[in-house]
């Protein structure tokens, strides 16, 4: 009995794109099926270790590459974990990578080479055969299972499934291939040549043997791959094309990797490990259920993907393998996060990416621009999540300032240029930029030539709270605390009545009046103490559902203002205007980006005391 069943909304939008092919390089399909069928090869050699009753053969795994010219097919088959009607379902009938709504709204939105960029990003595995294909066939058999299912569609928007009572165990994919096409670089994928090349070219790596079947001498075929695990060769026996398409491999990610790094350790733990940095932030690097981990590998049998134990969050962009010599295949996840091996490579492996990112800020500049801007943003949250390593992240971090209007700066750099006489790094938080660089706290810092770090990240007012030195120099908020920028004038005299004044007339909104040393051209300014919370992340803990204690401020004035002289002196004669008061703080709140409680009553206010002057 056959039934129909229809792809789920996302899923039939992204097969769409695939009949379509917005992707120009169309040899990727083979690429994508032998990944999965390398996947379900490695499921079932682990699932056989662990289940000693699960009846599978397991004595030649491999997969095959079946081109049929007279019937214009290519079947690549495996005979590894297969799936369940269910799994079938689930799996290939929908799509529930994280990310995916998000990027069909940018697809929708995107040029052409912007969606192959994102439709690259994405990966997007068994469709990518609707590229080359105008039905595809589908007969798989989940090991130990009884029955098999039989799968089929032709990507507009339903499939059928039917039992089939003697599959042979695993997974077997059937192409019926569209007409060749050489200007859209359709290539006739039922030559064995043309398989042969895109094999080597794209699938070298992997471990299983992969054997094309040409009908003529079907037993005991070679291999086309030469099957080398790349993380246990030289790495001067490796070229770039093999690490690319290895990353490719792991990450599910269809770019070139940014950076690889290599990992040994010999002794008490031996161990080796081939890593990558992406060119670009994953789709769901900002995502509560972020795919996290490296592959592990235990003496070259994979047990684990997206092994968490191995990297800390902040590094969840790090994708790869860790191939570790004396680990039990039947290790749980949970027993992993308390491993002293995997702890010892996790402490490893995290210093080593810091290392990289450290040595690409001075070797590579280009490529640490776009580490920064694709992935700094979830890097720095190690500063908050990993304070052993805070140092080396600090180094390795960048950051925009006042020096330059479009060049972040580094921490070591902006302390080469710190003038005689300043003896903190000072930095601003705050939305975007343009706010922060025009806000009154600046002024007196600008004055005096000292630069200031422009932070602009909801990350950033996190860990400024917590980190407060680097490299022996205190980290300072400008807006923060009691400024002494070492003025040589006397401290103002006779402000004390107008403090005193404003302090009674705005006590529910201020905790303090005082004079401010951080202004030069604007009246007035509000600060924080320094432990206090600051107005974004008090934003930020309302936006999570939260209630923060409210937090006053205090409000500094600027002695040498018109303004502010001229209300002392009403003040001193007792006849000063409560709404000036009012007026003053409000404007102090708009300089720095900040909301008023009650926009009308000032508008209202203002505009009666406008009425006045003319
Ligand atoms: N040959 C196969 N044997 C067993 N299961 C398979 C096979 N091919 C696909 N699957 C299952 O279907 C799922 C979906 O495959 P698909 O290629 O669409 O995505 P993926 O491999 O998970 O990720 P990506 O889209 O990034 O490649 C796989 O994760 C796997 O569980």
């Amino acid at each position: 009995m056959s039934e129909t069943i229809e792809f789920q909304a996302e899923a039939r939008q992204l097969l769409q794109l695939m009949i379509h092919s917005i992707y120009s390089d169309k040899d990727v399909f083979l690429r994508e099926l032998i990944s999965n069928a390398s996947d379900a090869l490695d499921k079932l050699r682990l699932e056989s270790y662990r289940d000693k009753d699960l009846e599978v053969d397991t004595a030649d795994l491999h997969i095959e590459l079946v081109p049929d010219a007279g019937a214009r097919t290519l079947t690549v088959r495996d005979n590894g974990i297969g799936m369940t009607r269910d799994e079938v379902v689930d799996l290939i009938g929908t799509i529930a990578k994280s990310g995916t709504a998000e990027m069909l709204a940018q697809l929708r939105e995107a040029q052409d080479e912007k969606a192959e960029d994102l439709i690259g990003q994405f990966g997007i595995g068994f469709y990518s055969s609707f590229m080359v294909a105008d039905r595809v066939e589908m007969v798989t058999r989940k090991a130990g299972a009884a029955e098999g299912v039989h799968w089929e569609s032709t990507g507009e928007g339903t499939y059928t499934l039917e039992t089939v009572a003697d599959a042979p165990q695993g997974t077997a994919i059937t192409l019926h291939l569209k007409p060749e096409d050489a200007e859209d670089s359709l290539h006739d994928y039922a030559q064995p040549e043309t398989v042969r090349r895109i094999v080597k070219r794209y699938s070298d790596f992997i471990t299983w043997p992969i054997r094309l079947l040409t009908g003529e001498e079907d037993a005991d075929t070679e291999p086309v791959n030469s099957r080398k695990a790349l993380w246990a060769r030289p790495a001067s026996e490796v070229t770039d094309e093999e690490l690319t398409e290895f990353y490719r491999h792991v990450s599910h990610d269809w770019q070139e990797p940014l950076e690889t790094l290599r990992l040994s350790g010999e002794g008490t733990f031996e161990y080796q490990g081939l890593l990558f940095l992406p060119a670009h932030a994953p789709m769901d690097l900002f995502m509560r259920e972020a795919r996290r981990g490296v592959q592990l590998y235990v003496k070259r049998v994979f047990v684990m993907d997206d092994c968490e134990a191995l990297v800390p969050e902040y590094l969840r962009f790090v994708k790869g393998v860790v191939d570790a010599a004396d680990l039990s295949l039947n290790v749980s996840r949970e027993i992993l996060q308390q491993d002293r091996q995997i702890q010892a490579i996790r402490k490893r492996l995290v210093r080593k990416v810091l290392q990289t990112i450290t040595a690409l800020q001075g070797d590579e500049p280009e490529k640490y621009r776009t580490f920064w801007s694709e992935l700094g943003r979830a890097f720095k949250e190690g500063l908050i999540t990993d304070p052993d390593n805070r140092e080396a992240i600090l180094t390795a971090s960048s950051f925009a300032s006042t020096h330059s209007p479009d060049e972040e700066t580094t921490l070591r750099v902006y302390k080469e240029r710190m003038p005689e006489g300043q003896d903190a790094i000072y930095y601003l938080t705050g939305s975007t930029r343009a706010s922060i660089e025009n806000s009154p706290h600046i002024e007196a810092f600008r004055a005096k030539g000292y630069e200031v770090l422009l932070l602009t990240d909801q990350v950033d007012e996190v860990w400024t709270d917590t980190v407060t030195e680097y490299d022996g120099t205190p980290l300072a908020s400008i807006a923060k605390g009691d400024v002494d920028l070492g003025a040589d004038d006397e401290k103002p005299e006779g402000f004390e009545g107008l403090l005193t004044w404003m302090g009674t007339e705005l006590a529910d909104d201020v905790k303090e009046v005082r004079l401010s040393s951080r202004l030069t051209t604007s009246p007035a300014c509000l600060v924080g103490d320094p432990g206090d919370l600051s107005p974004m992340l008090e934003k930020m803990y309302r936006a999570m559902g939260q209630e923060p204690p409210v937090t006053k401020r205090i409000l500094e004035l600027n002695p040498q203002h018109a303004l502010v002289a001229g209300l002392r002196d009403k003040q001193d004669a007792g006849d000063a205007d409560p709404d000036v008061a009012r007026l003053l703080y409000g404007m102090a709140l708009l300089a720095e980006g900040g909301e008023l409680k009650e926009p009308t009553t000032f508008v209202n206010t203002l505009a009666e005391r406008l009425q006045k002057t003319l």
